[in-house]
């Protein structure tokens, strides 16, 4: 058998190292430390029976408590209460960490043998504390929140959270030892090392240190050998492995003071570990599956990326992706051979996690451009303009030499190349100071208005695409950038680095999370969420909600847009909106169905109503139009819309609202567009509203039930031809009646809806019509039976609907400004007596009577009668008549 040096021959750095680094995550409470325990315990299965082939030896490194709060923030917290004397602060900090830690032992150490163990780390805890009281004082006289005290006051919570787990994995591994037979077993040994009597920084080299590796290497060696020493001199053998299990983020300088390697930092002890031990590995444990494509916080579809190349994995942690520190990857990269490095979730341990190394998903799939998003928060953008700024050399210098002087600093930059303007980001705590020390250094060109300006835009935040798949691949920043128009975010400023493995764009904090939601979608890392709302349940309403149920999983796998629907307004009149409870939860949202409509319309009596969903359910409540904005809108959804299937003018007149919300409107509602001039306006103005940022007015379906036509005549418009005029039969109804009351001469025959093939209420023997006329009366009565009428026939019959119609065709053509609806109606050649109070199934004689005589009169010439709009843009007029001609088909006419 091998002896104990001969395991880590030619020197404790070799190849049977592994790093294991768990975050304050992975240790905020007792539970988490044993979930530790086994961790550790599980990846020292294999070695656990003595075979001459060499054993692995683990580097723990471990950070302070976590949860909330986590032990480094109540130290942190104590340290600036000091500076400003409140000392009824520093005790209640000080205190919440004994205590933290005091449950935590009590938990663990919790068998009578294990009281002096317990009593002695609560020991080692309280005279630290006794310490830090006496730094305290200091801060306390000084009134000085001093970076070094900070920092060695910070690191208190590492020391004491190692000191525990050693302790643990010591009395567990000595139980497992003591249980089994001891020529069988392995004895796992482990050590507690003070980071700080090995890792070593130069602070004078630049900002933050370098590791002097060197020193560091050196003092490890002898730490091992004195280790390794004291194990042989008790008798111990090559059954004997020996672990360190050595604190996180505390070091120490070349003068020998405690620093810290900065918040979040002992992901890069963890690093720097690996690259003193040339080890094999480093696993970085935390609390989520591996590096996702956004933070999960904010993208809560974000999926695990199985590889990332060391670059990517730079680029997002520097913007923001917390799961690993940015420097991590520096020591792992420069190490010969180079050390890969495994996010891991503690709490998951049988998942892979993500491989942090040389090669990348994107750059093996070639439909992966980007691997991730992540955004910094609490920046804000400054912005130096002015005439004086262009062409002169030293501008830049200056501005940015004064910056670095008071030590400011600058996370994107962003000029034109005409040199007016010059904007960058920095934090927004800075940005005063950055504004002042500006204006300081230019305030000879300020005087001379040489610089019209210096403004500070915050709070923002910076979003940046990472990934290796970007390099040299087209469409990138258009695909980036577009996806954030349409979720009508405003840019304002970008940056993309020459590497073009990052586009970086500037947006408004509170548009933060839907930037990132959108972009994640654009690039096909998650669905595109659209959150829906439905007002007006009669026909259409109600065949929409069904088809937008039927079709939801089709639109999520064909267009990757997840449309959910949010609220559902059945009735305008009852004041009554459904909408989903508990509906902004992080998971993704069920959408009202038409079954949870009618459930949640029956009340809360109903039982059957919480089938629905788990804890979302569909209910109703009081509130009506005035509710549907806060109802549909969430900030960090990328699309929303409402659909007004209604015909109602009280609906309408919130479209303008909705827009400049955001919101897209799809409507079959033409009384907004043909409602009175101001209302007109409106919605136009809307429209355009806060550069474009306002939601679409999709409005399709307000002529000719859906047919392309406004597309079509914007199409022509747009290509450049000239419209002179269009004249129609604007509504169906009068389309049906007039067929029936003057069929065409020739017909020989009728087209049917093919039930088969439509869902269309057309159905019986259309054959019986052809050439045989009827009474008006009697095609008014079919006309309602077949559903074709508005709710009230009288808006079909009277000229009101089709000059509606008319009016949103006015509309495209920019003719809606000379043009009034009640101008349509009246100049129209209307039936007289047509009214709302008529009853509709037994219409007054002398309507029929009348009627029949114009189509007498038509017949007696070879003609039939039509009702017939046409809108003139050279006369700019717009009207509505009931017209003679020879029929071409059963439509159209030669007047
Ligand atoms: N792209 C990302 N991938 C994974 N996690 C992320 C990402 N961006 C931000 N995070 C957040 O980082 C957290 C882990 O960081 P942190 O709390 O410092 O962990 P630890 O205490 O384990 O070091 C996760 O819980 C997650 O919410
Ligand atoms: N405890 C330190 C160092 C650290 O890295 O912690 P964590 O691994 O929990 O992010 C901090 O909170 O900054």
């Amino acid at each position: 058998m091998s002896s104990l040096y001969e395991d880590l021959t030619p020197g404790f750095a070799n190849h049977n190292w592994q790093v294991h680094k768990f975050g304050g995550t992975s240790v905020a409470d007792s539970n988490c430390f044993l979930q530790v325990a086994k961790i550790i315990e599980d990846q020292l299965l294999d070695d656990n029976v003595p075979t001459d082939a060499s054993k692995h030896h683990l580097a723990i490194v471990l950070s302070a408590m976590g949860g909330k709060p986590k032990v480094t923030d109540l130290l942190l917290g104590a340290v600036r209460y000091a500076s400003l004397r409140d000392h009824e602060q520093v005790s209640k900090q000080l205190s919440a960490v004994l205590e933290k830690h005091r449950e935590c032992l009590e938990e663990l150490f919790c068998e009578e043998q294990d009281r002096e163990e317990k009593e002695r780390l609560t020991g080692v805890i309280e005279e630290g504390l006794e310490d830090i009281r006496d730094i305290l004082k200091t801060v306390s006289l000084m009134k000085w929140e001093a970076e070094r005290i900070s920092e060695v006051v910070s690191g208190y919570g590492e020391l004491y959270s190692t000191q525990i787990l050693t302790s643990l994995l010591k009395r567990r591994s000595q139980q497992r030892y003591n249980s089994v037979s001891h020529t069988k077993h392995i004895h796992h040994e482990f050590v507690y090392i003070d980071a700080r009597r090995v890792i070593t920084i130069d602070e004078d080299v630049i900002q933050d240190g370098v590791v002097v590796w060197h020193t560091s290497e050196e003092k490890f060696k002898q730490i091992f050998d004195d280790e390794m020493a004291k194990l042989v001199a008790a008798g111990c053998d090559s059954t004997t492995v020996l672990h360190f299990v050595i604190t996180g983020y505390v070091a120490i300088n070349i003068n020998g003071v405690a620093v810290t390697l900065k918040r979040d930092g002992s992901d890069y002890s963890a690093a720097i570990m690996g690259k003193i031990l040339r080890a094999n590995s480093i696993s970085i444990w935390t609390d989520v599956d591996g590096v996702l494509s956004a933070d999960p916080r904010r993208v809560p579809l974000a999926n695990v990326i199985p590889e990332v190349s060391f670059d990517e994995a730079m680029e997002l942690a520097y913007f923001g992706a917390k799961v690993i520190h940015p420097k991590t990857m520096q020591p792992a990269v420069s190490c010969e051979p180079q050390i890969p490095i495994y996010i891991r979730n503690t709490f998951r341990p049988e998942l892979r996690g993500t491989r942090i190394f040389n090669s990348s998903t994107t750059t093996k799939h070639k439909d992966k451009v980007v691997c991730g998003f992540s955004s910094v928060e609490g920046m804000a953008l400054i912005n130096v303009e002015g005439s004086g700024l262009v062409g002169i050399r030293g501008v830049d210098k200056r501005i940015f030499g004064v910056l670095e002087y008071h030590n400011v600093n600058v996370a994107l930059v962003s000029q034109a190349i005409s040199e007016h303007s010059c904007t960058f980001a920095t934090r927004e705590d800075q940005a005063e100071l950055a504004k002042r020390v500006i204006e300081e250094e230019f305030g000879k060109e300020l005087k001379l208005s040489h610089i019209s300006s210096i403004d500070i835009r915050a709070p923002v935040s910076i979003i940046a695409a990472v990934g290796d798949g970007m390099v040299d691949t087209t469409g990138v920043a258009g695909r980036f950038f577009s996806s954030l128009g349409g979720a009508k975010i405003n840019v304002l400023a970008i940056a993309q680095g020459s590497s073009e493995r990052n586009i970086s764009a500037v947006v408004w904090s509170s548009e933060s999370t839907r930037a990132l939601r959108a972009v994640h979608a654009a690039f096909n890392l998650s669905n595109m969420t659209a959150r829906v709302g439905v007002i007006g349940m009669s026909e259409v309403g109600a065949s929409l909600l069904r088809l937008l149920e039927s079709e939801r999983e089709a639109l999520k796998s064909n267009f990757d847009l997840d449309v959910q629907v949010c609220m559902v307004c059945p009735n305008v009149g009852s004041d009554e909106i459904i909408s989903l409870k508990n509906d902004d939860t992080q998971s993704e949202a069920q959408s009202i169905t038409i079954g949870a409509v009618e459930r949640a319309k029956r009340g809360p009596s109903d039982k059957a109503k919480t089938s629905f969903a788990d804890e979302q359910l569909a209910v109703a409540s009081k509130g009506g139009l005035s509710n549907v904005f806060d109802t549909v809108f969430r900030n960090e959804c990328t699309l929303h819309a409402i659909f007004d299937c209604t015909n109602d003018e009280i609906v309408s007149r919130y479209h303008a609202d909705w827009l400049r919300a955001g919101i897209d409107v799809i409507t079959a509602n033409n009384r907004g567009l043909s409602g009175p001039k101001h209302q007109r306006e409106d919605i136009k103005e809307a429209e355009k509203w806060n550069g474009k940022q306002s939601g679409v007015y999709m409005r399709e379906t307000v002529v000719a039930g859906g047919l392309p036509i406004i597309n079509t005549l914007r199409s022509l418009l747009h290509s450049g031809d000239k419209i002179r005029r269009i004249d129609g039969i604007f509504t169906v109804v009068k389309s049906y009646v007039m067929y029936r009351i003057s069929p065409p001469p020739n017909a020989s025959h009728c087209s049917q809806f093919d039930v088969n093939s439509t869902d269309g209420v057309f159905e019986g023997d259309m054959k019986a019509y052809v050439g045989k006329a009827c009474s008006f009366s009697q095609a008014v009565r079919e006309a309602i039976e077949l559903g074709l009428t508005e709710d009230d026939p009288a808006l079909d019959l009277s000229q009101e609907y089709a000059a509606r119609v008319l009016m949103s065709l006015a509309r495209e053509l920019g003719m809606d400004q000379e043009n009034e609806t009640d101008d349509i109606t009246r100049n129209s050649d209307v039936l007289v007596g047509i009214h709302s109070s008529l009853d509709f199934q037994n219409l007054p004689p002398y309507i029929d009577e009348q009627v029949q005589k114009r189509v007498d009169d038509a017949k007696a010439k070879g003609c039939v009668l039509r009702s017939i709009g046409s809108i003139d843009v050279k006369t700019k007029s717009i009207q509505i008549r009931i017209l003679e001609g020879k029929c071409l088909t059963s439509n159209v006419l030669v007047l």
